[in-house]
């Protein structure tokens, strides 16, 4: 579904690459959450799986397309099968929630009829029923990310990516996303997830990929937010055992 071959990802101007000879490969159905400090590279990774980016070396496939090959024509086909939410909604401020998630079925060339049946059915999916006439600005954090989510998911898309989307919302509404989340992906559709919510990670079990300066240094099933096996937060003051000074490092 998707596969990452020794993507490697320097910015203009920048000497690090922000991926590092990255090879991952995420299977149909799979639920996986990305996991790193800031400026490990997750979202240089989402990027490059919607194609808004070229990775400097390396080769991404994504729903069977070599992203090296595909034409510039063919993109806005290839990312009707990829839906996207952010950590801050990015909703239109000055159209409805029932617009908000039509507008994306009307660029693709959706007719009235499909867009008055399928909007209802995602909003009620989501939990909105009754809140389609709602501007964004009437909406709690939660039910806006609601919206997102709904918007994303209309066109029915294999693939969910969803970048920090619990980041400006309170543990317990987070909790109501993830439930949402945990339902499209039962529903068939692969979801990977940018977080750095240690809560949510180590509750739902799920795979987990963690990227340190680019590099991918965990890949495990049933993963919590920080790997039991190796701590990678270093202690600053080491205080040595008395003994021999050879002994001491
Ligand atoms: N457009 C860009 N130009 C130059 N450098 C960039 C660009 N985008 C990202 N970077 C750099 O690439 C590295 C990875 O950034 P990225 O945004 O992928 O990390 P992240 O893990 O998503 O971080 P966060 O958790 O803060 O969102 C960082 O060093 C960042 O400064």
């Amino acid at each position: 579904m998707i596969r990452f071959d020794e993507v490697t990802k320097v910015y203009r101007g920048t000497a690090k690459p922000a991926l590092n000879s990255v090879s991952l490969e995420v299977l149909s159905g799979e639920f996986v959450f990305m996991v790193g400090a800031s400026g490990s590279g997750k979202s240089s990774m989402l990027r490059l799986v919607l194609k808004e980016d070229r990775p400097s070396s390396g080769a991404i496939h994504v729903l069977g397309q070599d992203l090296n090959r595909i034409s510039s024509r063919k993109i806005p086909y290839f990312r009707r099968n990829l839906g996207v939410v952010f950590q801050d909604f990015r909703l239109l401020p000055n159209k409805t929630v029932f617009a908000n998630v039509a507008f994306t079925l009307q660029v693709i060339g959706k007719s009235k009829g499909f867009i008055h049946e399928a909007v209802p059915d995602v909003l009620a999916m989501v939990g909105l029923e009754g809140k389609a006439e709602r501007f964004p600005h009437e909406l709690s954090g939660g039910e806006q990310q609601r919206v997102a989510i709904a918007r994303a998911v209309v066109n029915k898309p294999s693939i969910l990516l969803a970048d920090e989307p619990t980041g400006n919302l309170d543990p317990t509404t987070s909790m109501g996303i993830m439930t949402l989340l945990e339902r499209i992906n039962a529903n068939g559709t692969t979801v990977i997830m940018a977080t750095h919510d240690a809560g949510i990670v180590d509750r739902l079990q799920r795979r987990v990929v963690e990227l340190v300066g680019g590099r991918v240094v965990r890949d495990e099933r049933g993963g919590g937010y920080v790997t039991q096996a190796i701590p990678h937060v270093q202690p600053d003051i080491v205080i040595p055992a008395a003994g021999p000074r050879e002994g001491l490092r």
